[in-house]
């Protein structure tokens, strides 16, 4: 069977050996974080038709008005990995704290804890824009068959162990890595089966698209002001092209397939920047070095910040290395 027709499941069995830290444990998460996505896709496909879209009338703890389609989001990821019994604590932008997960049967002690930005993009909800999913796994810290604690979620994005974001778009598709590469899978909805339709995915080491809310730019480091001068400048490669779609997964996604680079600087507004390290940068960053990419806050690399606490904000860029590496010799000489 071709590569590209090969389902997930198959890939996953297939490619056992080949996953660094697949267990079947591990196998069984992905497949309910795939489960779940179906779930929420065909809701998102159908939020203009149904009372899905819209503000939830709550507040969640970043002090951002929910949207219906986040509630539902995280109610359908927790729903998920609860009822299968693989994790034993979630963290999710949507919960003020972590979530602990009893495991029904005392011996099987779940070691991995799962973090989550379950509907990420929700300003795009209303306006029929592309939105996404973005998940973090790690093994715990805390030994098996004591609760878990909040260090289990407080950990370097160096010691995850998967992480990957779905992106409903166009077509719906689950990215992910294991540590060993980035495969991309394509949702046929007719028959709820993903498709490897993206293997091996790598951000090219060069590109001209940037991506940033220039709406902010006064309130910019000068570093970064500077960085989107020099994208703007006419000089051989450049003027570079500025797209920004207002979600986090589908800039990142477009940037890994022709190039670019993500940027959500610091600004009075988000003194400490707007994405959070453990549900959004972490994962997005463990993709993005393991096809190629870099991420860092304009400084340090995103994947060496020791977590504080479990929303925390970090300025966040991210996309093909050498784009990266031009904006952190902005920052650092400014
Ligand atoms: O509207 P802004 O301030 O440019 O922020 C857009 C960014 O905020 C986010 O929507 C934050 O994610 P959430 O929608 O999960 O809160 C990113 O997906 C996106 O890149
Ligand atoms: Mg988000
Ligand atoms: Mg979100």
């Amino acid at each position: 069977m071709s590569k590209r027709n090969q389902t997930l499941g198959e890939f996953i069995i297939e490619n056992q050996t080949s996953f660094k830290y697949t267990s079947g444990e591990l196998s069984r998460l992905l497949n309910s974080i795939r489960l779940a996505a179906k779930v929420v896709n065909h809701e998102v496909n159908k939020a203009g038709l149904v009372d899905i879209i819209g503000a939830a009338g709550d507040t969640n703890i970043q002090g951002e008005d929910q949207q219906k389609l986040d509630v539902y989001a995280n109610e359908k990821f927790i729903q998920t990995l609860t009822k299968r019994n693989i994790v034993c604590g979630i963290a999710s932008e949507e919960e003020d704290d972590f979530i602990t997960i009893n495991s029904q049967d005392e011996n099987h002690q779940n070691k991995y804890v799962v973090l989550i930005d379950p509907l990420d993009g929700s300003s795009n909800i209303d306006v029929n824009v592309s939105v996404g999913t973005i998940f973090s796994v790690y093994r715990r810290v805390t030994p098996l068959g004591t609760p878990v604690s909040l260090e289990d979620f407080l950990q370097k994005g160096s010691a995850q162990v998967a992480a990957g974001y779905v992106v409903y778009g166009t077509s719906t598709m689950l990215v992910y890595t294991t540590g060993d590469g980035v495969n991309g899978f394509t949702l046929n909805p007719a028959i709820g089966s993903y498709y490897l339709s993206h293997p091996n995915m790598q951000f090219p080491e060069d590109g001209n698209i940037y991506s940033v809310n220039e709406g902010n730019y006064l309130d910019f480091p000068l570093g970064i002001k500077k960085y989107i001068k020099y994208c703007q400048e006419d000089e051989g490669e450049r003027p570079y092209t500025s797209r920004y779609i207002g979600s986090l997964v589908s800039d990142f996604h477009r940037n890994m397939i022709k190039g670019g680079i993500y940027m959500y600087p610091k600004s009075s507004k988000n003194p400490k920047g707007k994405l959070r390290l453990l549900y959004e940068c972490n994962p997005m960053a463990f993709i993005a070095e393991q096809a190629n990419g870099k991420a860092s806050d304009g400084y340090t690399r995103i994947m060496d910040i020791e977590p504080t606490e479990l929303h925390e904000r970090v300025p966040f860029i991210c996309g093909s290395k050498n784009m990266v590496e031009k904006a952190e010799e902005f920052m650092r000489n400014n």
